[in-house]
């Protein structure tokens, strides 16, 4: 039986709910993937990440291979064992870091090399280098190697990055060995309709279990981004997962899941609640800003999250004024906690048939009024 079964239960308008089957347990879609870049969820304990209704995390090749190293997490039992979470992993595919990260010396047909960020070292990656190194980390979602090109590019350069991702797909697919894991492809095309449509026809030619959209969230405006993601759905296949890769603003979510996407991964909520800042329906809190200092109430009303349910927003305010670990620990827990419950009202929605006042009653109450 297919280890990555993917069947929908319920869908409104272009939202779909759907059960995807891992050899680490069945998860709901739409869902959001909290990111553990190097193996932790920055400030959170697995144990308080699967309270809160997480389901998959996210760790990414390039940090692992600089440090600790593939084989040392595959002879420690691989990223489940390793890090203490036994539900589904997904890892990146590493090019995309390199971009983003590394001090990138060269891209060809090969790969790329790259210095690392942390000692300088020269290392490469490929397509098979990088398939072998997720193999040995042993995640249940592994992503093809592939170019995200820097946003502006050319169209021409746009167009001979997108031919050698799927030649690097075709790559990737040939270095796959373990059936118990499932490869994504990766759509580019930047935000050239024509160049978008042919890479995600293109990337369609490999039958897999599920496809990402790449190559977005990189700089572009959400005026330039959706009309990718509405073509996007519009191409790939109803059966198969979606992907929409580093999304992960709750207005996005919202959007994105009303044109079908049903995966989501971004830094966002970690980040920004590392940096002081709570997600609320209305848009985002500051508690460094000095008004929260008296304030009483939870970050949220009715969040049932341990931050909200135990600790007032002047508590929190202080704690981050003071900066004690606990403040970005409390606002990171409550912002993942805020995206998995917005999640699963999205789900709860579609299986009512009615994603689209969802959708209107969240927009009335993030943008109708302000803070
Ligand atoms: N393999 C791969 N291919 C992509 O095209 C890609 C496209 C992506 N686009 C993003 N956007 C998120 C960028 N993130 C925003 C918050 C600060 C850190 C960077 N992440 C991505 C990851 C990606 N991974």
């Amino acid at each position: 039986m297919d280890p990555f079964r993917f069947t929908i239960q319920a869908r409104s308008g272009r939202a779909r709910v759907g059960l995807l089957t891992t050899p680490h347990g069945r998860v709901e879609t739409p869902l959001f993937m909290p990111v553990g870049t190097q193996g932790s969820v920055k400030g959170l304990l697995p144990k308080d990440l699967k309270a809160i209704g997480s389901q998959v995390l996210l760790a990414n090749t390039y940090h692992l291979l600089l440090r600790p190293g593939p084989e040392r997490v595959q002879a420690l039992g691989g990223l489940h064992r390793f890090a203490g979470w036994d539900g589904p992993w997904l890892t990146d595919s590493g090019g995309f870091q390199v971009m983003s990260l590394g001090h990138l010396r060269r891209i060809d047909e090969e790969g790329v090399v790259f210095q690392s960020h942390l000692d300088g070292s020269l290392i490469r990656l490929t397509p098979e280098r990088s398939i072998a190194i997720q193999e040995a980390l042993g995640a249940d979602f592994i992503m093809a190697f592939d170019e995200c090109p820097p946003y502006p590019s050319s169209p021409e350069y746009l167009k001979a990055s997108l031919e050698r991702t799927l030649r690097w797909l075709e790559r990737s697919l040939k270095a796959k060995t373990r059936p118990d894991q499932a490869l994504f492809g990766i759509a580019q095309g930047g935000t050239d309709a024509g160049l978008r449509a042919l890479s995600t026809r293109e990337t369609l030619r490999f039958d897999l279990p599920g496809y990402a959209i790449g190559g977005l969230a990189v700089g572009e405006t959400k005026e330039e981004m959706f009309p990718m993601v509405a073509l996007s759905t519009e191409i790939l296949p109803e059966a198969k997962p979606r992907y929409l890769m580093g999304v992960g603003h709750p207005e996005d979510l919202v959007a994105a899941m009303g044109l079908g996407v049903d995966l989501f991964d971004s830094v966002y909520p970690t980040r920004t609640g590392r940096f002081g800042s709570a997600l609320v329906p209305e848009g985002r809190i500051n508690l460094k800003n000095a008004q929260y200092l008296e304030d009483k109430r939870p970050l949220e009303e009715g969040c049932d999250c341990y931050a909200c349910q135990t600790f007032s927003r002047a508590y929190i305010a202080h704690l981050v004024r003071a900066e004690e670990m606990l403040g970005g620990i409390l606002l990171s827990l409550h912002n993942l906690r805020f995206l998995h419950r917005l999640t699963e009202r999205a789900r709860e929605a579609i299986r009512q048939g009615s994603y689209g006042a969802f959708a209107r009653e969240f927009a009335e109450r993030r943008f109708g009024k302000e803070i």
